[in-house]
């Protein structure tokens, strides 16, 4: 065992804890990054190879060892240790220890809530600053080649807007998984912008220069799946007539997106279950494995959990993909970001349209902060965008959002209208992208940009499923 770990066979540990750190030992104990999980009273529960001094071994202690006592041969704690703020706060934190490693203290440079399974912060997850790098004292993540932004400053993170507390605590956990290796699973309500975070990680990482790859797990039957993933060799099947590499071959020293991850079936789990655990895969038709080097990011907008409670899922896959999990905040829990998203979208779409980019009344933010958005922040950018296309006037009105019945002093329930308006924007949008795609269901999930499991629910609320 290349860590210390003593406690973790103590029955008393939480299981999803243990659990964890275990997927987090499979992780980082051959990597070179510095990898810690410690306890509330600092005691090292985990630390890589890596994580100890230059010259020492990682020897277990035969009592669980304070991690200033192990890592730096203390007596007492180093003064205020930022990570007793993690497990004050529960959040995520980009902290900075003072020293900055250099000798009288850790480095830590990053600190991250390891929640057991009643959703205490059980444990925390170090990664550190390595002094030996001539950029240690440069900050964690570096800019990204982003767009020029719309808004201020501090209203969001690349193509991310947003800055109330959800997600201003969202951007903190993006920045902190982005600089390390481990697998973060996003689960959130269809349209909350798992995918965009997925590549806002992947933009932030160091892995940034090697290609992101997207896999829309719902839309290939089981088969197709593994060898689009792993690739087959000629004649592996009836069709495969020339060998072809796998998207997991292609992403090599990238990231890989996982979406709709929870409607894979339990044999290709098991494949993909033994990629994570070997770092290599084997194209379907083939006797040799083939090394690759892929960061997996995994998304579902349904209870992964729950799925494995009613063995849907395998556990053990799910700890492995869960490494850090994000949950993503619905747009109805933080309407103090609808008014920035909604100038995004009128700036964009004005753009693209070749439009003037026109003011948004009071009255229409006001009724469009109001509205609880089932479909988030696709169903709200899919209004702005037909009603900069639409509107007249050089304001976008009330009436240009929720047509001339929400103008009118005796209009019925403001909430249900703007529902309306929303839902019939979406309908009109699917019939579209259906006639695009000559009624192909695969071709109108992909313009949309919606899982085609997405699609299929859509369908059968627009009464469309016959379409
Ligand atoms: N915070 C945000 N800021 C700006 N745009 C956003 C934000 N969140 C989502 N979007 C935009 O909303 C649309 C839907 O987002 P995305 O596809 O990432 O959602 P999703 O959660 O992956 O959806 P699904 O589960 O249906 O695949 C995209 O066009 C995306 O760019």
């Amino acid at each position: 065992m290349a860590g210390s770990s003593p406690e973790m066979s103590d029955s008393s540990i939480d299981p999803v804890l243990a659990a964890r750190v275990e997927a987090i030992r499979a992780l980082a104990d051959h990597q070179s990054e510095r990898v810690m999980v410690i306890g509330p009273d600092l005691t090292v529960i985990y630390a890589n190879r890596a994580a100890w001094p230059a010259g020492e071994s990682a020897v277990t202690p035969s009592k669980p060892a304070k991690c200033y006592e192990a890592m730096l041969h203390r007596q007492d704690p180093c003064g205020a240790c930022p990570a007793t703020e993690v497990f004050a706060s529960g959040e995520v934190k980009s902290v900075a220890c003072s020293t900055g490693g250099a000798g009288h203290a850790c480095g830590m440079s990053q600190a991250y809530p390891l929640k057991a399974s009643d959703g205490r912060t059980d444990s925390v997850l170090v990664l550190f600053r390595d002094p030996r790098d001539p950029d240690a004292d440069a900050p964690a993540v570096q800019d990204g080649p982003w767009p020029v932004s719309d808004e201020p400053p501090g209203a969001g993170l690349g193509e991310l807007v947003g800055r109330g507390p959800a997600m201003r605590k969202l951007f903190d956990t993006i920045t902190l998984v982005a600089n390390s290796q481990a697998t973060v699973l996003l689960q959130g309500e269809s349209g909350t912008g798992k995918e965009l975070v997925a590549r806002t990680i992947h933009r932030l990482s160091p892995r940034r220069e090697k290609p992101l790859v997207v896999v829309e797990c719902s839309s290939l039957p089981e088969t197709l799946l593994e060898s689009e993933l792993f690739g087959h060799v000629k004649g592996a099947f009836t069709g495969a007539v020339t060998t072809r590499r796998g998207l997991f071959e292609e992403a090599d020293g990238g990231t890989i997106f996982l979406d709709e991850i929870a409607d894979t079936a339990l044999t290709f789990q098991a494949k993909l279950l033994r990629v994570l655990q070997e770092g290599e895969i084997k194209p379907v038709g083939s006797s040799r494995s083939v090394k690759v080097d892929v960061r997996v990011v995994s998304a579902t907008n349904k209870n992964l959990f729950d799925l494995v409670k009613a063995k849907q899922f395998r556990e053990d896959l799910y700890y492995r993909l869960a490494v850090l999990p994000i949950f993503m905040p619905p747009l109805r829990h933080r309407a103090e970001d609808i008014p920035l998203l909604i100038d995004r979208f009128v700036a964009q779409a004005s753009r693209r349209h070749n439009r003037p980019c026109k003011p948004v009344t009071q009255e229409a933010a006001e009724a469009l902060a109001a509205h609880d958005w089932p479909g988030n922040v696709r169903e709200l950018l899919n209004l702005v965008e037909r009603v900069v296309v639409t509107a007249k006037g050089d304001r976008l009105t009330l009436e240009d959002f929720f047509g001339p019945a929400a103008a009118s002093p005796d209009s019925q329930d403001l909430r249900t209208l703007v529902r309306d308006v929303a839902a019939q924007a979406e309908r009109t949008k699917i019939v579209e992208a259906l006639a695009q795609a000559a009624g192909n269901r695969v071709k109108a999930a992909k313009l949309l940009k919606i899982s085609r499991a997405s699609l299929y629910n859509k369908l059968r609320a627009y009464g469309l499923a016959d379409a």
